[in-house]
């Protein structure tokens, strides 16, 4: 079972991933990512969504239009994992990927 980050290893592992916030009242974090299009944000959605499955660990997330507002926890530990910064960091690499 994943443990909950704190202390040390929380600041570490915040430090490795980029324009994620800490959540305000949960032990999550938050990043809003914006595309070109509707397109571009869907594809990118679809990407993550395949990774995810396999993880066996989903994202919160909340799309209009170009913009993907997404929230990472771990349910099963009740807050912030080395899932989600795992993920956040797919996240962030596929955005990366698809920049112009
Ligand atoms: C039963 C299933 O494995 C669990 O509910 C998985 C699914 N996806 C999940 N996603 C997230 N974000 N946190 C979890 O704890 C989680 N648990």
């Amino acid at each position: 079972m994943t443990t909950r980050l704190q202390g040390e290893a929380r600041a570490e592992a915040l430090a490795k991933i980029d324009g994620w916030i800490e959540v305000e009242g949960r032990d999550a974090i938050a990043k809003t990512f914006k595309f070109k299009d509707f397109n571009a944000a869907f594809g990118w959605m679809t990407r993550v969504a395949m990774v995810a499955e396999v993880a066996d660990h989903h994202p919160e997330w909340f799309n209009v239009y170009n913009r993907v507002e997404v929230t990472l926890s771990t349910h099963d530990a009740g807050g912030l994992t080395e899932k989600d910064i795992a993920l956040a960091s797919r996240m962030d690499r596929f955005a990366d990927e698809m920049a112009p």
